[in-house]
């Protein structure tokens, strides 16, 4: 595949260019602001041979990228977090074919179904969900927080609602979740769901140890997409033909 890459230059970017150089595929392009060749900052300045786009950069540019998709059908990886709505997700979605995820981790993705099932076993069980990200971080909480709580939402049919940052005087309510966003140094990525029982506390942890394994998810989840001719996916999709063989 012909990649283009959206925050070619970033911290994510850089890895995902080491990650496809070992791979079968190509690094057509990217956006980002540099003067090297095949570079741009501007899509319509793009124009080498795109099969796929995979896009780890920032909610600023999302219009622009999917204007670009949809104009030239190109299917699309989006795992920039921070993305308010998915309204324009979704409509570029029937145009052509995009995977959205918060996480592009194996790890992360089976913390959701787990963390989803203990909130609907453990129904009395307040839950609070933990995220820790390195200090260059801008969107708190992060995207895979808002899937956890998703997730643990799903478990209590949508009757919970998030308290981001608790502060304040008044008690915790049955229903809340609480969502913690730690910032410091260089950590990859930690995620904790705490289901407090009576007595009891379990606690599920997912620990990322480097940004490769972001990277080599969206890269399969590239090789799923780039087969489809439209519709929005997301990494369970992707799970079962990579990982259910
Ligand atoms: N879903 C997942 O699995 C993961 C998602 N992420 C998400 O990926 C995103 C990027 O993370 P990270 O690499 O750490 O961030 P960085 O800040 O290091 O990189 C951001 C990139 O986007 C580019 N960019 C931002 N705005 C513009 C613009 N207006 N025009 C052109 N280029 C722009 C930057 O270009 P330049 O610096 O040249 O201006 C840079 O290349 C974040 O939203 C993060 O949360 C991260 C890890 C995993
Ligand atoms: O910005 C990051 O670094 C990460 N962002 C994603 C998120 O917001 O959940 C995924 C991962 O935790 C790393």
């Amino acid at each position: 595949m012909n990649i283009l890459i959206v925050g070619i230059t970033g911290q994510m970017g850089q890895v995902l260019v080491k990650t496809i150089e070992d791979s079968n595929h190509t690094v057509a392009a990217g956006i980002g602001h540099s003067n090297e060749d095949h570079i741009y900052d501007d899509f319509n300045d793009v124009t080498e041979n795109i099969d796929v786009i995979i896009d780890f950069s920032s909610p600023d540019l999302l219009s622009p990228l999917l204007d670009f998709a949809t104009t030239k059908k190109i299917p699309v990886v989006i795992a920039t977090t921070g993305i308010d709505s998915m309204e324009e997700i979704n409509k570029a979605s029937k145009e052509t074919p995009i995977v959205y995820a918060g996480n592009y981790s194996l790890g992360i993705n089976i913390l959701e179904k787990l963390a989803e099932t203990v909130s609907r076993t453990l129904q009395n069980f307040d839950i609070e969900i933990t995220e820790t990200h390195h200090n260059k971080k801008k969107d708190a909480p992060s995207g895979t927080a808002h899937m956890l709580f998703d997730a643990v939402n799903n478990g209590r049919d949508n009757t919970l609602s998030a308290n981001y940052g608790r502060e304040g005087m008044a008690k915790r309510e049955s229903n809340e979740v609480g969502i913690h966003a730690l910032r410091g140094g260089t950590v990859v990525g930690t995620h904790t769901v705490t289901f407090f029982g009576e007595d009891e506390v379990l606690e599920l942890t997912h620990t990322a140890y480097s940004k490769r394994i972001f990277a080599e998810g969206s890269l399969k989840a590239a090789e799923f997409i780039v087969t489809k001719t439209q519709g929005l996916y997301d990494v369970n999709d992707i799970l079962e033909v990579n990982y259910n063989e």
